[in-house]
């Protein structure tokens, strides 16, 4: 599956020619992005945080990250940004209290918590991953987020599988990825 370019400018090529096409994994019927052999490479990886970084709106005050490849990329960006950064984990890794919210997959159900405290009401939230796909895990994150009377100011992502739609989950947020699969 190609991939286009969405905001990555000069290193869209760079970047794309480290993620991998895996079939069937972790099932069948699920193409799977590999995003392994982009973060073992300097240059890639660096290129992956220049370029998240040039979309950031200017109303950030913290970064979060959704477990677990949303972390890698998110703080690296807030450590780029000089922000602070927010790990939005998986179900019953942080200690209470949390609030939690269940979301759908595009295999499977999962549930996401925010250690309550960490946001404070009313900050500037830019929430990173690696994927944009259905747009679960996105819009599970923006809930929790406003939850807690916080604000998301902006999505940012790697990639964006642009058949699965997951924009129409996050309709009237503001929304940047690096690439997106040709539709
Ligand atoms: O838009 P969605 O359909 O919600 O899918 C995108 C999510 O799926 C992947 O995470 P996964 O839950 O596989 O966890 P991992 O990062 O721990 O591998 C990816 O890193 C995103 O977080
Ligand atoms: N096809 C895919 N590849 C990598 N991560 C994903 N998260 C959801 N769908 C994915």
């Amino acid at each position: 599956m190609s991939l286009v370019a969405a905001s990555a400018g000069p290193h869209a090529d760079l970047i794309s020619s480290h993620i991998r096409d895996v079939p069937d994994f972790p099932e069948p019927g699920i193409l799977f992005k590999d995003i392994t052999g982009l973060l073992v490479d300097p240059e890639g990886f660096r290129a992956v945080i220049d370029a998240l970084a040039h979309a950031v709106p200017a109303d950030v005050d913290l970064v979060a990250g959704m477990e677990a490849r949303g972390f890698i990329l998110g703080a690296a960006l807030a450590a780029h940004l000089g922000k602070g950064f927010v790990p939005i984990r998986k179900a019953g890794k942080l200690p209470p209290p949390t609030h939690a919210v269940t979301y759908d997959l595009e295999y499977g159900q999962a549930c996401l918590e925010l250690r309550e405290g960490t946001v404070r009401p009313g900050v500037g939230v830019l929430l990173v991953d690696d994927v944009l796909a259905t747009g679960g895990t996105a819009a599970a994150a923006a809930q929790l987020v406003e939850a807690v009377g916080a604000r998301v100011v902006g999505l940012a992502f790697l990639l964006e599988l642009t058949a699965l739609d997951g924009r129409s989950r996050l309709a009237g947020r503001e929304v940047s990825s690096i690439l997106a699969t040709a539709p």
